[in-house]
């Protein structure tokens, strides 16, 4: 089949990459010329294991193509794919501007015939309707066109995988034929394949991540609720989440969810549902909740080392989670605003395995930026862990010791051995679990103590 993506970010390339590895002829294109420049000479602007590999695959198998802004291969494509981004303002309104200019971009390559567009990017309910009339009003009347609603569920970090072993298909149409050809599309994978409508279809993609983010939420509340009962969290998740209707994941306490999903979309979901006259409480409850972190973890800190106007603290961690250079709305971020509005004086000394030149772009003036750990590090205060990278849970309470000027840690992802460490003469402190009796926070007596 003749594909044509539209939008080259993470989930278009790997779209435009995946369907090329199973066979299909795929042409991608993106506005950004840099970009697919350096996709094209196989220097990726993500962090995906395995999606450097299946991109170079698809482009000596030559199946695989890329291009700037409309060609003749969009006009020729059976299926065109639409991974456009589709950025949230902060009270939840998702802007449509790439997806109409993209829009733009294809109706006058889609007379003369009936074509399908797919739209992947995250989308308010009714955007496939509205789409297709917009398209349609500018089209002669032999032309023909369907939209579909896609949603993609891959995770950063894990989207090559997610490709192909999605959990699930979800194929939002209007007609038996469109949901025909997408089925076409699908069948080399062995996914389970959801037929809905298209509203359903983007619903479903909002209502997800906000479950998502409502269980993290849930995870957060009752890790405090843990540290004022003298509870500690991680049992209580794992002996939730042995109850296969509650389920492990997505049980982790620490500093919240970030990314350029999660709280994009659930703020986009508490905005359609207040619109739409039926209010998610609960989501907005979970952004509230979320927000709240970072001052919690300050408040830890402050607990920990008294006094922190010159006090320099090392952050392990920036990206939004492990496995990406991705600090779209990283809790990283949220943290170093509250950490400098409550303490000016503060030095911060940062590092991140994946730091690269648009993170240290995105990081507010003031922050140090390290190449390795132990620079960061050294002669700190204290340190939070605040993405649990495999490097940083991997270092020792004799590095930690050594480098540090008081072995201070709050691990803010649960993702440190704290017992272990604090057998070795460190304090480490984690979110939801009983302190090990460090300076400053009152002795617990219990069993971890
Ligand atoms: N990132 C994820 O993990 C993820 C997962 C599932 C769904 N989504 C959703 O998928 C969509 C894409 O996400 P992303 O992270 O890949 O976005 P992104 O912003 O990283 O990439 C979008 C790309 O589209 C390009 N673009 C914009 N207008 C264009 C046009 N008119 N023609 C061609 N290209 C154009 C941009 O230059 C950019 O490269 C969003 O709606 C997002 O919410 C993202
Ligand atoms: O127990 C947990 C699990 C995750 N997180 C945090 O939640 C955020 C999001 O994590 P994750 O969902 O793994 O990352 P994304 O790559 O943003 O993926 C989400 O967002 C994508 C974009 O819509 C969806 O496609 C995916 O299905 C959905 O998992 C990160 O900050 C994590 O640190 C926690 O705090 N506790």
């Amino acid at each position: 089949m003749k594909i044509a993506v539209v939008g080259a970010g993470i989930v278009g390339l790997t779209t435009a990459a995946g369907f090329a590895d199973l066979g299909h002829q795929v042409y991608c294109s993106d506005t950004d010329g840099d970009k697919i420049e350096r996709i094209e000479n196989g220097v990726l602007p993500y962090l995906e294991p395995g999606l450097a590999e299946l991109v170079k695959r698809g482009q000596e198998g030559g199946r695989l193509a890329f291009g700037v802004g409309a060609s003749t291969a969009i006009g020729e494509a059976e299926i065109v794919i639409l991974a456009v981004g589709t950025p949230a303002t902060d009270d939840g309104e998702i802007l449509l501007a790439q997806l109409w200019e993209a829009a733009d971009m294809l109706w006058p390559r889609a007379d003369g015939m009936r074509r399908l567009i797919a739209v992947k990017s995250t989308v308010p309910v009714g955007t496939a309707e509205r789409l297709e009339a917009r398209i349609r009003a500018r089209l002669p009347a032999e032309g023909g066109v369907d939209v579909v609603s896609v949603p993609e569920f891959l995770r950063e970090g894990f989207a090559v995988r997610d490709f192909f072993e999605p959990s699930r298909v979800v194929i939002g149409s209007a007609t038996h034929e469109a949901a025909e050809l997408m089925d076409r599309l699908y069948r080399r994978l062995s996914a389970t394949v959801v037929h809905t409508d298209r509203r359903s279809a983007e619903l479903a993609k909002l209502a997800s991540n906000a479950a998502l983010a409502i269980k993290i939420s849930y995870a957060n509340e009752m890790a405090a609720l843990s540290e004022q009962t003298g509870a500690d969290y991680p049992d209580i998740a794992r002996i939730l989440g042995l109850d296969p209707r509650i389920g492990p994941h997505f049980l982790g306490a620490g500093l919240g969810f970030g990314g350029s999903c999660l709280p994009k979309d659930t703020r986009a979901l508490v905005r359609l549902a207040s619109e739409a006259g039926a209010p998610q409480t609960v989501a907005s409850a979970a952004i509230r909740a979320n927000a709240v972190l970072p001052q919690r973890m300050a408040r830890k800190l402050e607990a920990a080392l008294s006094g922190l106007s010159r006090r320099r603290v090392a952050l392990l961690g920036l990206a939004f989670k492990p496995g990406t250079a991705d600090l779209r709305e990283a809790p990283s971020l949220r943290l170093i605003a509250e950490l400098k509005k409550r303490y000016p004086g503060i030095s911060l000394a940062a590092y991140d395995p994946a730091v690269d030149i648009a993170m240290k772009r995105q990081l507010p003036a003031g922050v140090g930026l390290y190449g390795s750990a132990e620079e960061a590090l050294r002669g700190a205060d204290a340190a939070i862990v605040v993405t649990e990278w495999p490097e940083i849970r991997k270092i020792s309470a004799e590095d930690y010791k050594s480098w540090m000027s008081r072995p201070i840690i709050l691990d803010g992802r649960n993702c440190l051995d704290a017992h272990a460490l604090n057998a070795q003469g460190m304090v480490c402190i984690g979110v939801g679990r009983l302190p090990a009796a460090p300076q400053g926070i009152p002795a617990y007596q219990g069993r971890h103590a």
